[in-house]
């Protein structure tokens, strides 16, 4: 607004004058209004802009010619024009002052802060404008918003803290520097039972008790296992496990304001690493201490009985064909038997005494508060006498024997391995012995043992140095006299040891796991053979061959035998394998299933050693066999023995109704041959018809004529006896 008012300012020469405000000239207030840091700014009620003073076209970014005849609101921040207008017209409507702090729109985009006031200009009592004061604010909205963005920070990180304390499990507390408490968080509160409230001002250590523990005895035995940890005695007086890590509280200076303690509950840490260490010293099975606990604990009783000149047993225990309860039963009765079996051997040693199971079917107890070698005995034939009742697992009532061996120190060893070894050597000559015995170690029995490994050792090599061979005994139909076929028996020429039996070495084979290997050699040569004399112009002569139970178990050996047959060129029908009764005992269903692939196959199946097994013959109705082979120790005395002869008439005659061949074995006399004849026997094999004999040897014997289709006399038989 462009004044008209004449100046009231008077004119004083040498001092200030007095300005009364009333009668301020254009030319003054121009001139103040020019000087001002503040802006000003004169607009009429529509808002149009009739002064503008240069602060306020700094502060609007604006020049004098863009702010006159615009709107004021020309200038504002796209932000904050809305609002201020919206309050601006309020204003007006009410012809009211205003105030407001706004944005104008420079100042690198964000805006410079202002603050307007603006005062109604009247005219007789009309409003015909408004006069704008308008203050820059940006440095005190800077400082504002850094304050405010520093407050948020500051909230966020105490928030966080609080939080991440409120929910942390593990104990924080502070102190100040005399070491009253100052704080506890919640995990803090429930570790030591203390409220914060009650807590604060009292001296740490009222209210954090830490104590050292003393390592328990099993600790003490193994440093690893000791704890690095303290304990915490709680203000109700438990105690529980933590590690705890103090530091100091600095101000910006650098000094040392408090202190916080921050406290970790191991307990379960503890708990867990109890187990393992438990675990990795017993036997999940039955929670008995393991061999590695055991080895440790004979070796402390070692050391003991060393100073004390006192002697400690060993017990080696193995079960009695435990093999045929998983057979039988599952393996799941099997695990209930073994935890059943613990329990009973416990209950036959003192608690002073270590029992553990040192792996399957085997325990081992230590005695080692003994006064001499009949203590142990002592103890083993209370086990004996334990076990001679059956034992009731998961409803089934089962027998079970223990075949014990014993050690002592310090004849026999003075060192937890020998002594173990040893105990295991002499069980197994408990278990030569018949089972269910106890043995004591000897020397004779390690040498027998070393000889055992050796031969095993041996046994690896004799396949490929060929030392194996076959000799072939020839069987006779009892009838007509005639050859009706060779058994193929499995002889060890031992560089050494000379000519060995099957029975000297097949059963290290099966424990070495060389019988697959073996008994594969055994079929393939028996094939061979077979088909070479055949091939050589004979008729085709049936052979039999042993299978050993471990080899018959082997899943490869039905795909086995069907590869040699096939890679032979063998008639399936010319091969009978000869199976012991225990093979048909142990998992019915599967080896029904074997037996009938071997049928479907072609081969024949007897059973050897038939009548020595003591079993229910039911099975014979079950499985496809084709022979039974009388057992020769019950041919031997059958003139003699009326039980013999009697059971051999059994056979025989439940064979016959069985439809089944029977074989006797070992016929070595003519009074054997005419009683197994008046029987109707099918078979006979033995000595009377000749002894076993090398291929070629045989050879002859198939080519002097005494073959199936050969000239034997009907009326009687004539063979060469060989015997020695
Ligand atoms: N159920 C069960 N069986 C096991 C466990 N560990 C090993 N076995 C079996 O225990 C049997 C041990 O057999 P052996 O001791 O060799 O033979 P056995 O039948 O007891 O015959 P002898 O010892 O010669 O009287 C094998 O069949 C193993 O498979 C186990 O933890 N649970």
């Amino acid at each position: 607004m462009e004044s008209q008012t004449s100046s009231p300012v008077s004119d004083t020469h040498d001092s200030i004058p007095i300005v009364d405000p009333e009668h301020l000239s254009d030319a003054s207030f121009r001139s103040i209004s020019e000087a001002s840091p503040l802006g000003i700014l004169i607009f009429d009620i529509k808002g149009q802009c009739r002064y503008s003073n240069p602060a306020y076209q700094r502060m609007a970014g604006l020049g004098r010619g863009y702010v006159l005849g615009n709107g004021w609101l020309l200038g504002i921040h796209s932000t904050d024009v809305d609002h201020i207008k919206a309050q601006w017209l309020k204003t007006v409507s009410t012809g009211q002052a205003f105030s407001e702090e706004f944005r104008f729109g420079g100042g690198n985009g964000l805006g410079v802060w202002a603050k307007a006031i603006a005062t109604p200009i009247r005219e007789r009592d009309s409003l015909i404008g408004y006069l704008m004061t308008v203050m820059d604010i940006d440095d005190r909205k800077s400082a504002q918003s850094v304050l405010a963005a520093t407050e948020e920070v500051l909230y966020e990180h105490m928030e966080r803290a609080e939080v991440t304390l409120n929910s942390i499990g593990d104990a924080v507390i502070t102190t100040n520097p005399m070491g009253q408490i100052s704080y506890l968080n919640p995990a803090a509160e429930r570790m030591t039972g203390w409220p914060e409230h009650e807590a604060v001002g009292l001296a740490l250590g009222q209210i954090l008790n830490i104590v050292t523990p003393k390592p328990s005895p099993e600790q003490q035995n193994k440093p690893a296992l000791a704890s690095k940890s303290s304990l915490l005695v709680r203000r109700d007086g438990r105690e529980i496990p933590i590690h705890n890590s103090t530091s100091p509280i600095r101000d910006r200076r650098g000094n040392i304001v408090g202190t916080v303690i921050v406290c970790r509950d191991i307990s379960e840490t503890h708990k867990m690493a109890e187990r393992m260490a438990h675990l990795a010293q017993h036997d999940f099975l039955t929670g008995l201490p393991n061999r590695s606990l055991l080895n440790d604990r004979i070796t402390q009783a070692i050391n003991l009985a060393h100073r004390q000149q006192s002697p400690i047993a060993v017990l080696f225990i193995d079960l009695d064909h435990f093999k045929h309860v998983n057979d039988t039963l599952g393996h799941a009765v099997g695990d209930l038997l073994l935890q059943t079996v613990a329990m009973r051997l416990k209950s036959c040693v003192r608690s002073s005494d270590t029992l553990c199971r040192q792996g399957g079917d085997e325990f081992v107890v230590l005695l080692a508060e003994i006064e001499d070698a009949e203590d142990a005995a002592q103890v083993a034939g209370k086990m004996l006498d334990g076990f001679a009742n059956p034992l009731m697992v998961d409803g089934h009532e089962i027998e079970l024997g223990l075949s014990i061996g014993i050690s002592v120190y310090p004849d026999d060893g003075d060192s937890a391995d020998t002594l173990v070894r040893h105990a295991d050597i002499a069980m197994y000559h408990a278990k030569e012995n018949g089972r269910n015995n106890y043995q004591f170690f000897t020397t004779e029995l390690n040498t027998r043992a070393v000889q055992r490994h050796t031969l095993k050792r041996n046994l690896r090599r004799a396949v490929e140095r060929r030392e194996f061979g076959l000799q072939y005994q020839a069987r006779i139909d009892l009838q007509t006299g005639k050859l009706v076929g060779a058994e193929a028996l499995l002889r060890w020429h031992h560089p050494e040891h000379g000519l060995m039996m099957p029975m000297q070495f097949i059963p290290i084979a099966e424990e070495s796991g060389m019988i697959g290997t073996i008994g594969q050699w055994v079929l393939r040569e028996a094939c061979i053979q077979a088909q070479a004399w055949h091939q050589s112009g004979l008729p085709l002569l049936p052979i039999s061959v042993n299978i050993s139970p471990a080899e018959f178990r082997n899943k490869e050996f039905l795909p086995n035998l069907a590869g040699i047959l096939e890679e032979t060129a063998l008639p399936p029908h010319s091969l009978e394998l000869e199976l012991t009764e225990s093979v048909l005992l142990q998992n019915a269903e599967t080896i029904a299933i074997t037996l009938h692939d071997l049928k479907d196959m072609g081969v024949q199946l007897s059973i050897d050693d038939f009548g020595t097994g003591y079993h229910n013959l039911s099975y014979l109705k079950h499985f496809p066999i084709d022979a039974l082979k009388i057992d020769q120790s019950f041919v031997h005395d059958v003139n003699d023995d009326t039980d013999d002869a009697t059971i051999v008439r059994a056979i025989v005659s439940m064979a016959d109704s069985l439809k089944l061949r029977t074989i006797a074995e070992g016929v070595e006399t003519t009074e054997h041959l005419a009683f197994l004849q008046a029987l109707q026997c099918s078979e006979g094999q033995g000595y009377f018809f000749g002894r076993p004999v090398d291929a070629d040897e045989f050879l002859t014997i198939l080519e002097r004529g005494e073959t199936p289709q050969g000239e034997y006399p009907n009326e009687g038989v004539t063979f060469v006896d060989d015997r020695p």
